[in-house]
């Protein structure tokens, strides 16, 4: 990882993504994917899972390609069946993943969020329908575009997320105009709060046109 990379990375964890929201539109992964954990702020690159099939082993073969600083994005066809809980969410630790973004449930609520604190985990909800030792899937589904939440990701976008949800940003790139725009209302909204609080005029702090 460059420098220039690393800096990215530092700066995406400072950054308000509901700030993002002011200046980017597509990305944003629907609601009915949301955190599980409280967990620090995720930005990791993404290693896709397109679970066709709710097939356990392909679930391994997705742990044992993760690589540090990644975020595992498993699309579960169905949406019925949970491929995370204890066993993964340790497994993904360990392989020094930073997050699991899944579009369909996860289990094990409990230790998912023992761990919360290494790997943030979003979902679209809780269940006990787990995956199988099938093989259905035959090594077939790791590295698969997916679309999660109505947003495309592949292996290596970057995968954002806070407790709002998930932005997805293609390529692993984010406009540098944006990024510095965002920051700069980060920097400023302090100061507007607080003079909305001490009753300023709102005619003089509220824009109404450009
Ligand atoms: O095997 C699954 O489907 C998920 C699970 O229970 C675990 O990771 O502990
Ligand atoms: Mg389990």
């Amino acid at each position: 990882m460059t420098l220039e990379h690393a800096q990215l990375l530092d700066a995406l964890r400072e950054v308000e993504l509901p700030t993002l929201g002011h200046f980017i539109e597509d990305g944003f992964v629907d609601p009915r994917v949301h955190p599980v954990t409280r967990s620090p702020q995720l930005v990791g690159f993404a290693r896709t899972l397109d679970l066709r099939e709710p097939d356990a082993y392909e679930v391994n073969r997705a742990l044992l390609a993760a690589r540090p600083g990644e975020v595992l994005v498993i699309r579960v066809a169905g949406g019925a069946h949970a491929p995370v809980g204890a066993v993964t969410a340790r497994a993904a630790i360990a392989q020094g993943a930073v997050g699991i973004v899944v579009d369909g449930p996860v289990t094990d609520v409990q230790a998912l969020r023992e761990t919360q604190d290494r790997l943030a985990v979003y979902a679209t909800g809780l269940t006990a329908r787990t995956t199988k030792r099938t093989g259905a899937l035959a090594g077939s589904a790791v590295d698969q575009p997916v679309v999660i939440g109505g947003v495309p990701v592949s292996t290596g976008d970057l995968v954002l997320g806070d407790a709002h949800g998930v932005l997805v940003l293609p390529g692993g790139r984010i406009d540098p105009e944006v990024l510095s725009a965002a920051q700069a209302s980060d920097r400023d909204e302090p100061e507007l709060l607080a003079r909305i609080a001490a009753g300023e005029s709102l005619a003089s702090l509220l824009p109404i046109g450009p």
